[in-house]
């Protein structure tokens, strides 16, 4: 079996027209989407997701600032900042780029930013809501993933779907809104014994380990769906997965590369949660 690949830079591109339009529209009735993203210190990876955001939202015509702040911003400072952000009407959406550096509570940030303006889905307030099926910003990577799958009307309810990773932004999320699709989840993460047994007998594979290419073929049920969401990049400075993409493809129905995978949706999720705000869709 060769698998086919399921294209998120392509797809990507296809959701973006969809979105100019609905941008257009909302121009027509004087709402401006506007998406603030604040970018604290001067990692090289986190500037260039940050420019990423930027240009994606120039696609669509969703207008977005970039907020810098130097590494030596306190807590407070960056406090005082989204406090502006939230009282301003002009701004539908705040993502504040992580990592933060050590000295800042990033639980903090993320409590005060205004649940109704929180377009990464990172609030505790909108997590719950998500975690008790109701209407809100769902997280960028995982409302990605979603829809990659659905894109290729693959079937999520009743399929045995294994998450390897449990971080807050990725794994956790991602099991979550696969259960409210009425997936069997099982989540598996550095501590789980037997990962090969698990992963053996799952349909959908959401890969978010943080290691190159780790899960191969000997990881994959014949026929499953493999969905990479590892970004790493080599000393070669090329960007690869967590998943071994040649051996996978051999087990794998459907796949997911990286580049041009799960990365390109996150950002594009971002674009629909931006716009939703601006809506304002969510309470
Ligand atoms: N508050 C917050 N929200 C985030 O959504 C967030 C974050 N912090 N911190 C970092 C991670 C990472 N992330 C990516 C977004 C796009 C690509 C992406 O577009 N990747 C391209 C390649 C880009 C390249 O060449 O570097 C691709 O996979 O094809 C990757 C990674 C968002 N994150």
């Amino acid at each position: 079996m060769v698998a086919e690949v399921i294209n998120g830079k392509e797809l990507s591109m296809q959701l973006k027209l969809d979105m100019k339009k609905e941008v257009e529209y909302l121009k027509q009735q004087n709402i401006l989407p506007h998406l603030t993203v604040v970018l604290v210190g001067n990692n090289p990876a986190s500037r260039s997701y940050v420019n990423g955001k930027k240009r994606a939202s120039e696609e669509v015509g969703i207008s977005s600032e970039i907020v810098e702040l130097p590494d030596t911003v306190t807590e407070k400072e960056l406090l005082q900042t989204i406090e502006q952000l939230n009282s301003d009407n002009g701004v539908h959406g705040i993502l504040v780029q992580l990592p933060l550096p050590d000295h800042i509570n990033v639980e903090h940030i993320i409590e005060s930013i205004d649940p109704k303006k929180d377009v990464d889905g990172f609030h505790p307030y909108n997590i719950g809501k998500m975690m008790t099926g109701q209407d809100t910003f769902l997280p960028c990577t995982p409302y990605g993933i979603i829809t990659m799958l659905k894109s290729k009307n693959i079937t999520i309810e009743g399929k045995h779907a294994v998450v390897i990773g449990r971080s807050n932004i990725v794994g956790k999320p991602v099991g979550q809104l696969l259960l409210n699709e009425n997936a069997t989840v099982t989540y598996c993460h550095s501590k789980t014994n037997n990962l090969k047994e698990i992963t053996n007998t799952a349909d959908i594979l959401i890969v978010a380990v943080g290691r190159p290419n780790v899960i191969d073929k000997a990881y994959i049920k014949e026929g499953a769906v493999v969905i990479d969401v590892g970004i790493n990049r080599l000393e070669d400075g090329s960007l690869t997965g967590d998943v071994d993409f040649e051996s996978a493809s051999e087990q794998a129905n459907y796949i997911t590369p990286v580049p041009r995978g799960v990365g390109p949706m996150t950002i594009t999720m971002l674009l629909h949660n931006t716009i939703k705000a601006a809506k304002g869709l969510v309470k």
